[in-house]
């Protein structure tokens, strides 16, 4: 029988609570200035440990490629790596928006990383991890270290902070944005200064994705539009879709949540700067 060591592992979504793009590297990716903050929201995952050597999910995910499949591909590496000779099927339970900016995705990698780098005891330590994270995405890494994080480099030079820790809703607004587009934008500002903490904290940073995304895409703009109607700053996760605003407590934010045009997903979630995928980690 499966013990419960193996269950419930947490993949929480990140918000990037402000993104500067402050230049471009040779072979066309963007150097980014970015503040990564988990949230207590986010996929879940199941392990289930397969005797004879096999990787597998145990249902697709809709619209996604078995072979690309990020919790796959994140337990292939970690067995090639160790020669760890154990499968295992994996189970997500799939909340987090896919494509939408709160990195689901990467999460997911991350979490069956450190899982099975547990559950396996193949013994790895966080920066080796993080460097298979990163063969996986750029967004891996931090999801592997569990600490809110300023971001600089394409996302994988990183600094734990503590920035506040507010009540965000979070609205998807039902369109697809594909990041590869919005970073071959003509028009995206690629030359922003480097900031602080201290600036941010100031209120000096926003998301240099907005002024893109905000006119190709008419619902963003209009999901933002009401964010800015309930008294928060409105702003863009990532490359979007999705959009929030942080409230002065728990009840404004399902307040609002409660007033959400149906057309529209949203929920509501507390700010961590320690990942909901370390507690369980101290757990295992
Ligand atoms: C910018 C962030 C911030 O969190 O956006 P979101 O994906 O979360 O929205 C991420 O770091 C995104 O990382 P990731 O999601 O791994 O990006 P990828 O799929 O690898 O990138 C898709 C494409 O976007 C461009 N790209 C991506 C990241 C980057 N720093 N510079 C780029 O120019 C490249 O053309 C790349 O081929
Ligand atoms: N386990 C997974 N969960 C979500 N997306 C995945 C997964 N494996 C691969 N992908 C692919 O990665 C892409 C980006 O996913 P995601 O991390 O949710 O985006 P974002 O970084 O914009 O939030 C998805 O569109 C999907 O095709």
């Amino acid at each position: 029988m499966t013990e419960d060591r193996w269950k419930h592992w947490p993949a929480p979504a990140k918000l990037n609570l402000f993104l500067h793009i402050t230049g471009r590297r040779a072979d066309g990716y963007h150097e980014l200035q970015t503040l990564f903050q988990f949230l207590d929201h986010g996929d879940t995952l199941d392990f289930e440990p397969l005797a004879d050597g096999r990787v597998e999910s145990a249902r697709a995910l809709e619209g996604v490629d078995p072979g690309k499949d990020l919790t796959l591909r994140a337990a292939h590496r970690l067995r090639e790596v160790t020669g760890h000779p154990g499968g295992v099927r994996i189970h997500v339970h799939k909340r987090l928006p896919m494509g939408g900016g709160v990195g689901g995705g990467s999460s997911d990698a991350a979490t069956t990383l450190v899982a099975l780098n547990a559950l396996w005891g193949t013994g790895l330590d966080g920066a080796s991890l993080a460097r298979l994270g990163l063969e996986l995405g750029a967004d891996v890494p931090v999801f592997v270290h569990g600490t809110a994080a300023w971001a600089e480099g394409v996302g994988e030079r990183i600094t734990a902070v503590a920035p506040p820790e507010p009540c965000y809703l979070v609205i998807h607004p039902g369109v697809h944005i594909s990041t590869a587009s919005v970073f071959s934008d003509p028009g995206l500002t690629r030359d922003c200064p480097p900031i602080t903490i201290v600036d941010f904290l100031a209120g000096q940073a926003g998301n240099v994705c907005e002024a893109v995304v905000r006119p190709r895409y008419p619902e963003v703009d209009q999901a933002m539009g009401w964010l800015g109607e309930q008294g928060v700053i409105p702003r863009l996760t990532g490359t979007g879709a999705c959009v929030f605003g942080a409230f002065d407590s728990a009840l404004e934010a399902r307040e609002a949540l409660d007033r959400l045009p149906p057309r529209w997903q949203g929920f509501v979630a507390r700010g961590r700067n320690r990942s909901p995928l370390m507690d369980r980690l101290d757990r295992c």
